[in-house]
């Protein structure tokens, strides 16, 4: 399988008035087309700079970031992006919203034709019956239901994600985890999915990589070996609580701590 995203040897330092603060330390990444890669790691060790680097929205101090073949050197229409925040546009309807992207990658597809295409992904989110409703008129679950349809309305290469279910309670975040995983299973995409929780990595990874402290590289690669189709119960399997075991593990090893023994 080719790597849809590969970066190699990046390193990145923010210049403060404190002097540079380095930030990135010879991170090597790679997702094969198709994967959904998980990224953890201790608070303000540089996941949502790696984001920004992948998005095109900053270039490295050295190495490189490759998109589709592609060397990134600036913003790239085909990254889909979600956040914690949805930020959606109170003066657009949930189907105006869903929309957007589509009128700035492909302002010459018919009006019609970009209105089915959101209605197709709302009613794959259990969303219909809610297009023509004002954004304050949905719950945080359902406005981060359609956030997700407008990141990946446009058929992105790859759809870069920042803690997009942190600001949900935990019933809502398992519900929002079981409609990425069957969004998926209909509209296959690439996926950097940044989380501080492990259980969401495990359930919606491929791989999730744990990142290292400050300047950060990549310290562990974990291959999830659950099946595509995977429950929450999954999560109470064997094979799952000890990949949780072996994560909580790296996570205490990246914060310099000694890892607890289980
Ligand atoms: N534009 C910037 N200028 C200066 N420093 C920055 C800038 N952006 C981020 N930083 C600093 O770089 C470090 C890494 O930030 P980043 O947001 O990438 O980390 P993070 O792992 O996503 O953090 P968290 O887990 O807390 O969300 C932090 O110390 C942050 O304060």
């Amino acid at each position: 399988m080719d790597n849809l995203i590969d970066i190699k040897g990046v390193s990145h330092a923010y210049q403060t008035a404190a002097g540079p603060l380095p930030v990135l330390d010879g991170l090597n990444m790679a997702v094969p087309e198709g994967e959904f890669c998980a990224v953890v790691g201790p608070s303000g060790c540089g996941k949502s700079t790696l984001t920004r680097l992948v998005a095109g929205l900053m270039k490295p101090d050295t190495g490189e970031v490759w998109l589709h073949g592609e060397l990134v050197k600036s913003p790239r229409k085909t990254v889909g992006m979600a956040f914690q925040n949805p930020v959606l546009l109170e003066w657009r309807t949930i189907l105006q919203n869903v929309i957007l992207p589509l009128e700035i990658v492909a302002p010459s597809m018919p009006k019609a034709q970009k209105e089915a295409r959101a209605h197709e992904l709302l009613d794959l989110v259990g969303l219909n019956g809610f297009a023509n409703k004002r954004p304050s008129e949905l719950s945080g679950g359902m406005r981060q239901r359609a956030s997700l349809c407008r990141s990946i309305v446009h058929k992105p290469d790859v759809l870069i994600m920042d803690e997009p279910f942190g600001a949900l309670d935990a019933f809502t975040r398992e519900d929002l985890w079981q409609t990425m995983r069957d969004l998926r299973a209909q509209e296959p995409f690439t996926a950097v999915l940044i989380t501080h929780d492990l259980r969401e990595s495990v359930f919606l990874g491929d791989q999730v990589i744990v990142m290292s402290g400050r300047p950060a590289h990549a310290q562990y690669t974990l291959k999830v070996d659950l099946p595509a189709d995977r429950t929450i119960e999954s999560l109470y399997t064997p094979e799952a609580t000890e990949m949780l075991h072996i994560l909580r593990e790296q996570i205490q090893i990246a914060q310099g701590r000694a890892p607890e023994v289980h």
